[in-house]
């Protein structure tokens, strides 16, 4: 369910430092990194000529070794360097090259282009000169790499801080670091490649990757499935969507509470005109719900019943007005930006750190929805999915994504872990739905998208 660890960069220090406190060599460390970075480089590149440009810190070192090795498998390479390494591990890096060294903003372009100017030890933007620079450089090679981070990304929250070009591929190294899976920074690395360098990386907010979903056991029924209710506003088509989206889940039941009967919908899923949360699971309210006097009563209705629910659209927009009081425990909330800052205001750090806080303070799983979503738990887990399909901006997928998260929520009780899983097959559909779909083409998608990952 959660992939590779993400580590900021003080993180990354603190784990280097205790590789270096339990022994393990500050420039063995760097040959190691600049190994498993050639091997990739290697690769992807044979023996095309390149290009490595190296910064002053030990992301430069790492280049250094790069070149180095690369040049060992018989590789034409060149370095250009931004002056002096001012590191010790960096220094012996450079020695070891033992080859020229050109100055950055003269050298001429080459086939592959190697970014090893700055990683997580990047205080502030480029010059503007040496931006341009690294731009050109890596819009004339056919092949670009960057070493840990494109140069000018901040490492932590991945802005921008100077022109970064779009590298075809992004090696992490060690762990990946916020900036590789948030927003704008991950959409400047066409492929991100996480390198082992042999050092422990406890984290506690890690990629999303793939579930493992179980199959329904030999003996299972409707209810020992899980049984979704969806509570149903006036904006009827949403709160199909979601009711579709939990039928499609793996959840054995879905009840859609709606005021009348609603026409093209799926047999299977049973209407009723109460609110009846009789043997549900889980609750869904939100989408189609409207803001009104009714809609909260609907949704005040939903959170007495005591089941673990997911708030989402008109519940969040409720919620935001009078407060989370309601909210029973465990429970899932979908925001997208505009809600997250309607409900949690202007936190400060990385849209991971808002998430986590956002959890804490509601005491809620908060999906924080967008190119790249976080899921984040009160206890202090979280996952980002970064790299979902941009076709995911249109109307209703938010629906169907509340519904994803209510049915794995009743399959599973675990509020973090149907989240995940949740926002998994919602990527997964889209991808599998190709370009220019509506919503209720991500339904047609959902029951293949599960398969592939029994
Ligand atoms: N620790 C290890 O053993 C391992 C580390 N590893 C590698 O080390 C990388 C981190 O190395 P690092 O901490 O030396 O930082 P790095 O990114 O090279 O740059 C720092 C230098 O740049 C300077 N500077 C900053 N911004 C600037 C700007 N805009 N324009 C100009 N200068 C600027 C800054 O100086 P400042 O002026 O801020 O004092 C400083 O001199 C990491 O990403 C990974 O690749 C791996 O090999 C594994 C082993
Ligand atoms: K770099």
């Amino acid at each position: 369910m959660t992939g590779g660890p993400v580590l900021t960069a003080a993180q990354m220090r603190a784990a280097e430092q205790a590789a270096f406190d339990a022994g393990i060599d500050e420039y063995g460390l760097m040959e190691t990194a600049g190994a498993a970075a050639a091997a990739i480089i290697w690769r992807a590149g044979h023996k095309r000529d390149a290009l490595v440009l190296c910064g002053p810190g030990n992301n430069g070192g790492d280049g250094y070794v790069i070149a180095r090795l690369l040049r060992d498998r018989g590789v034409p390479v060149r370095v250009a360097a931004l002056g002096e390494s001012c590191t010790v591990s960096g220094q012996r890096a450079r020695a070891a090259w033992g080859g020229p060294v050109e100055n950055v903003m003269r050298a001429a372009p080459a086939t592959q282009l190697v970014d090893a100017l700055f990683g997580t030890g990047l205080t502030r933007g480029l010059d503007d000169a040496v931006a341009a620079r690294l731009c050109a450089l890596a819009g004339a090679a056919a092949i670009s790499h960057a070493i840990d981070l494109p140069s000018g990304i901040e490492t932590d929250s991945g802005a921008i801080l100077s022109a970064v070009p779009l590298f075809g591929t992004c090696i992490a190294l060690g762990a990946y670091k916020p900036a590789h899976v948030l927003q704008p920074a991950a959409g400047h690395m066409g492929r991100l490649v996480l390198a082992d360098i042999g050092i422990a990386t406890p984290a506690t907010v890690h990629r999303l990757s793939a579930p493992v979903l179980p199959a329904p056991v030999a003996q299972a029924h409707k209810y020992t499935r899980g049984l979704v209710a969806v509570v149903a506003g006036d904006m009827i088509g949403a709160s199909c969507l979601s009711a579709e989206a939990a039928a499609r889940s793996g959840a054995g039941y879905v009840r859609l509470l709606a005021h009348g009967p609603v026409p093209r919908m799926s047999h299977a899923i049973v209407q009723h005109a109460s609110l009846d949360f009789g043997r549900a699971k889980a609750v869904l309210v939100g989408p189609g719900l409207g803001r009104d006097h009714a809609a909260w009563e609907r949704l005040a209705a939903a959170a007495k019943a005591g089941v673990p629910m997911v708030a989402d659209a008109g519940a969040l927009w409720l919620l935001a007005e009078k407060g989370w009081g309601d909210l029973p425990s465990p429970a899932i909330v979908t925001p997208h930006e505009g809600e997250f800052q309607r409900l949690f205001g202007d936190l400060p750090g990385s849209k991971i750190d808002r998430a986590l806080a956002a959890a804490r303070r509601s005491g809620a799983v908060v999906v924080y929805k967008g190119a790249d979503s976080v899921i984040a738990a009160p206890d202090g887990r979280a996952a980002v999915a970064s790299g979902a399909s941009p076709w995911l901006s249109t109307a209703g997928t938010g629906d169907v994504l509340a519904g994803l998260c209510a049915g794995r929520l009743a399959v599973t009780g675990d509020p973090f872990r149907a989240a995940c899983e949740a926002v998994w097959l919602h990527g997964e559909a889209a991808r599998r739905a190709g370009a220019a779909f509506v919503a209720d083409d991500l339904l047609e998608s959902l029951p293949a998208a599960i398969a592939a990952r029994l």
